[in-house]
């Protein structure tokens, strides 16, 4: 069994509404995200998946959320976007990603909202 990871950040605004402190108010993070990919079939050129590949897909799929006030989207229109929320939501959309589809299993995706604060999300393969 092979596993990768990659990482890549993107910054945006959230609140945590009902959050009794200051994390109820309008703030901002520059979030962390490691994608950790695994699986045991290498392709003819002796890769998983392909980093360019696996960066590309993390790098789409946190482009639709960076720069964003995350409240206002729609897979935050009913869940808070909390750290756990929000690695919730890149792990299904990873998971589902023509690029990764077929190809390996996203074993966890793991947020860091600040330098001393992250959580993962994982599902069974
Ligand atoms: N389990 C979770 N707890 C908290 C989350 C979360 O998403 N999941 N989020 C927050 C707030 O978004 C807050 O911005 C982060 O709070 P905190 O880690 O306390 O960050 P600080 O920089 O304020 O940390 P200090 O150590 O107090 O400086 C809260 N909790
Ligand atoms: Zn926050």
């Amino acid at each position: 069994m092979f596993e990768l990871s990659v990482r890549d950040d993107f910054g945006a605004a959230h609140r945590i509404i009902g959050y009794p402190g200051k994390c109820n108010n309008l703030h901002g993070h520059n979030w962390v995200v490691e994608a950790v990919v695994c699986g045991s079939k290498l392709n003819e050129l002796g890769m998983l998946i392909d980093f360019k590949k696996l960066k590309g897909a993390l790098k789409e799929i946190i482009g639709e959320l960076d720069h964003h006030y995350l409240n206002e989207l729609e897979p935050f229109s009913t869940a808070n976007p909390s750290a756990e929320n929000i690695a919730a939501y890149l792990y299904h959309k990873l998971s589902q990603h023509e690029n990764i589809k077929g190809k390996c299993h996203v074993k966890f995706v793991k947020v860091w909202e600040t330098e001393k604060s992250a959580v993962s999300y994982c599902e069974e393969a």
